[in-house]
């Protein structure tokens, strides 16, 4: 699988992703946000953590604006897989490429601790590594995890099966304890907690590594 990590200025977990994806076996390209075009070839965008343009205005919202997301939306209508993280995901949103957003955390504070969450569904190329029910660990660290949609939007999510992991203890507040949702397309993966701090045993835990072989896998299958 050819990979390609989306770096903006205040990024600060776009090594982490690119080691992640390395490790399940992706090569692995890091993409400045001034570059109007991805390389040739990528089957993956990851959008990675971070403080994207100092969260300003709201978090992943000048990201959004970015050159090389245009290239991003091309991709996944394409039909091109993309893996948002935390900032990521938040960027995911602002474009339109996932449904929702994402509110200030219900206590107004930053949360940085590991939490607990079922995957909701094995059905994506992001979460066939696990079974449906699995609970897994990976860390959170945002503000701004909130997630939150139209009551139109989440019946849809829970009708086509697009929530893919929920928190088991809901840590921000999120409508329907949403921790990732996915695309209609099931191409696109947006989630609060870090798959890639979790993937080594120096991170404490190894919860992440199903997500990322997972999908690497598949390629390496086809
Ligand atoms: N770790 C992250 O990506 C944090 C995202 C964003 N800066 C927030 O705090 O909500």
């Amino acid at each position: 699988m050819r990979a390609a990590v989306i770096v903006f200025p205040g990024s600060n977990c776009d090594r982490d992703m690119a080691v992640a994806l390395k490790a399940a076996g992706a090569d692995v390209s890091m993409v400045w946000h001034k570059d109007a075009a991805l390389p040739e070839g990528i089957d993956l965008v990851a959008i990675p953590g971070g403080f994207s343009f100092g969260d300003y205005l709201r978090c992943g919202a000048i990201a959004a604006q970015s050159p090389i997301c245009k290239a991003v939306v091309a991709h996944v209508e394409r039909g091109g897989f993309a893996l948002g993280v935390c900032n990521g995901f938040q960027v995911l949103t602002e474009t339109g490429l996932l449904p929702g957003a994402l509110m200030r955390n219900a206590n107004l504070k930053f949360i940085c601790k590991t939490v607990e969450m079922k995957v909701e569904t094995a059905d994506s190329a992001f979460t066939e590594g696990y079974t449906a029910g699995d609970v897994v660990t990976y860390p959170v660290a945002h503000h701004d995890g909130n997630y939150t949609a139209d009551p139109d939007t989440l019946a849809r999510l829970e009708g086509e099966a697009r929530i893919a992991f929920r928190y088991i203890n809901n840590p921000n507040g999120a409508v329907a304890d949403i921790a990732g949702v996915l695309s209609e397309n099931r191409r696109v993966l947006g989630l609060m907690p870090h798959p890639e701090r979790a993937v080594d045993d120096g991170h404490g835990g190894t919860g992440g590594q199903a997500l990322f072989r997972g999908l690497v896998g598949q390629f390496a299958e086809a």
